[in-house]
């Protein structure tokens, strides 16, 4: 149900520009340009809906820097985030999956300057099969003398000032944190605005649940392999596994119904496949808002120093208890502290 305060509901942009009260001096650029993000989604998100009525489904004919074939949807949606972006004055650099390069947008005073860095279509393999996909980004403030776009971004998930995602689902949801809780809005249709449905969210401490491509898994590090071996043994609970493919998606579930998700080293990906810039770090950062952890095996995810905007890690995320069931496989020595 949408949240009501003082009798009304409330939107998205409401909520970040009484969130920004808290804190002195903030401009109140910063929910403009959040809301920048929010209309480049519903953008996406109409694309989505009339996925087969228009034009979105299939290759776009080219491979990304990560040699992936690039989908049309992909581009559309970064052409989205781009074009908002882009109007909002106040995004100096952006990055994305999509682009082999970060970008200065424009210059803009250091005092209000923002980094935005977005994987714009999550879960591309599901596209044309109409499965939920999604938007990941997160948020970084600019740091004070130039450095060059490449460098600027080069900082650790800590720094984050805001991360989110969107799931483009059975309805359409925003999930966004500035460090003050992890929070929900779910896209009026009518009247086309995300409202507040869940506040501080909170994940469940254990969930006997697990989500990972077991397809891989003979070419999992032994650790992850006797994890595996582990959780099928257990009968009080008996665990489950779901496993959809979209990384928005399969995160979610494990945001309001708990559980662990994990993207081991594989023989095709040895770090891992996912990215630690604009998938592994906003998840992180909402996860652990919302109580939950997030790591490479061997060190939180938020703590490590990027050396690459594309740069992969492996990567274990969800509830407190279920990733230090896999952390005592997989990474013996990293239990305490994750
Ligand atoms: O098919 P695999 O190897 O299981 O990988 C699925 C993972 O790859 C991804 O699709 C990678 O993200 P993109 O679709 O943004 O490239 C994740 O959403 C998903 O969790
Ligand atoms: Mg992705
Ligand atoms: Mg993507």
């Amino acid at each position: 149900m949408a949240i009501k305060k003082d009798g009304d509901f409330v939107t998205f942009t409401q909520f970040i520009q009484d969130e920004q009260k808290k804190y002195p001096g903030v401009s109140g650029r910063f929910s403009w340009m959040m809301s920048g993000v929010a209309l480049a989604t519903r953008m996406i998100g109409s694309y989505i809906r009339r996925a087969g009525l228009i034009d979105v489904w299939g290759e776009h004919g080219t491979t990304n820097v990560q040699g992936e074939v690039v989908k049309k949807l992909d581009i559309m949606a970064n052409d989205a985030l781009k074009r908002t972006l882009g109007y909002r004055g106040n995004v100096g650099i952006i990055a994305s999956e999509e682009d082999n390069e970060p970008r200065v947008l424009q210059e803009v005073d250091e005092e209000d300057s923002y980094i935005v860095m977005f994987d714009p279509l999550d879960g591309s393999s599901n596209i044309d099969v109409n499965v939920s996909v999604g938007t990941i980004f997160t948020v970084f403030k600019n740091p004070p003398a130039v450095v060059g776009a490449e460098q600027s971004v080069l900082q650790p998930g800590a720094k984050q000032v805001a991360a989110g995602y969107v799931l483009y689902g059975s309805s359409t949801v925003l999930v966004y944190t500035a460090g003050s809780g992890t929070h929900m809005f779910t896209l009026d249709p009518q009247f086309g605005t995300y409202l507040l449905t869940r506040e501080n969210i909170q994940m469940p401490k254990h969930a006997p649940q697990y989500s990972v491509n077991e397809a891989y898994s003979h070419t999992f590090p032994e650790g992850y392999r006797r994890y595996l071996d582990w959780v099928k043994l257990q009968d009080s609970p008996i665990y489950s596994s779901r496993y959809v493919g979209s990384l928005v998606a399969d995160f979610h579930r494990i945001l309001i119904k708990g559980g662990v998700y994990m993207y081991p080293p594989t023989s095709n990906d040895p770090q891992g496949k996912l990215r630690l810039m604009y998938e592994c770090n906003p998840l992180a950062f909402i996860a652990e808002q919302a109580g939950g952890l997030a790591t490479a095996g061997d060190q939180r995810i938020m703590d490590i120093k990027p050396t690459d905007v594309h740069e992969r890690v492996p990567f274990i995320i969800g509830s407190q208890t279920n990733v230090e069931e896999v952390l005592r496989y997989a990474a013996p020595k990293q239990t305490a502290g994750v």
